[in-house]
């Protein structure tokens, strides 16, 4: 069985972070892992408290999986301060991690700031450059690329930009933009759109979270990165349309929702 690694922080109300990441592995048919970056006390509505593990700590729960079950591949959310950044950017170079998928987690859905300002350099510096992948939002891109997004021509110059600087593939993804759920990739000197059919369900608690382990586990299973992320945006999509509705704020979405077609043949 292939193998995923997502470190996070875990997220109380279950719908974000190492929670989603582990619903969505499993569901993809990959077994996870998982090296926790901070405790959140968490729920729809917003974040209450944070409560960050300490870098040696967090450093020997990487160990822990590195030195027994070598993952095929390494989805990086929620880490907010400088120290942990580093102690993950070198764990993950001494063991030469494969497949390697930053969502650069700053802001959360209900607006709490879960990366420290002074971080946000740490993160560009140390982990965007291991990226296979790095997977921003649109306010998340605007702090990469140093650009403001407005328009569709913003968000390719923006990706461009960010891809050439780190030397990684870019999926900047358009969740916030009003009329569609198209995302941008951009790799290797080109670029196309993934396009998404918007689903109207205000409960998207844990989007970005799922997508990038829902990528990181098409990696881990073998897929080239536009495949892996062509089969993340219909998972998200079949979680969204499951339209499960719980709590008073952006709700969590549906993992057990019925796969069909090629993922239910992977994962009987
Ligand atoms: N209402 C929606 N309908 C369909 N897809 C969506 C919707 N909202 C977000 N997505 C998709 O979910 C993924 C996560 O996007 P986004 O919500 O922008 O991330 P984040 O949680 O990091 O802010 C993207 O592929 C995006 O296109
Ligand atoms: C522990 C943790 N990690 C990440 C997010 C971001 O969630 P979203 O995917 O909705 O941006 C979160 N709210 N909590």
């Amino acid at each position: 069985m292939r193998t995923a690694l997502s470190i996070a922080g875990s997220d109380s109300c279950g719908g974000a972070g190492i929670q989603a990441d582990l619903k969505t592995m499993t569901m993809n048919g990959v077994y996870a892992m998982t090296a926790v970056t901070a405790l959140t006390a968490q729920n729809t509505t917003g974040v209450r408290a944070i409560q960050e593990a300490t870098p040696e700590f967090l450093g020997q729960q990487i160990d822990a999986v590195f030195e027994d079950i070598f993952p095929d591949a390494v989805k990086i959310g929620m880490v907010s301060a400088s120290e942990l950044i580093r102690v993950i950017a070198k764990k993950l170079r001494d063991y030469e991690a494969k497949h390697i998928v930053v969502d650069p987690v700053m802001v959360a859905t209900s607006g709490s700031v879960l990366l420290k300002t002074d971080a946000v350099e740490t993160l560009e510096k140390e982990l965007l450059p291991l990226a296979e992948v790095v997977t921003p939002n649109i306010p998340e891109a605007e702090i990469l690329s140093g650009m403001a997004i407005k328009t569709k021509e913003d968000m390719l110059a923006a990706a461009e930009k960010i891809s050439k600087t780190y030397g990684c593939a870019v999926l900047l993804k358009g969740g916030h933009s009003i009329n569609d759920a198209n995302d941008y990739f951009y790799a290797n000197g080109e670029g196309h759109w993934f396009e998404g059919k918007r689903i109207e369900n205000p409960n998207t608690h844990g989007t970005g979270c799922t997508l990038s382990s829902a990528i990181a586990s098409n990696l881990a299973k073998g897929y080239e990165l536009p495949k892996a992320v062509k089969r993340a945006k219909d998972y998200i999509s079949g979680a969204l349309g499951a339209m499960l509705d719980l709590g008073k704020g952006s709700g969590p979405m549906k993992h057990a929702f019925d796969l069909t077609g090629e993922f239910a043949k992977e994962v009987r």
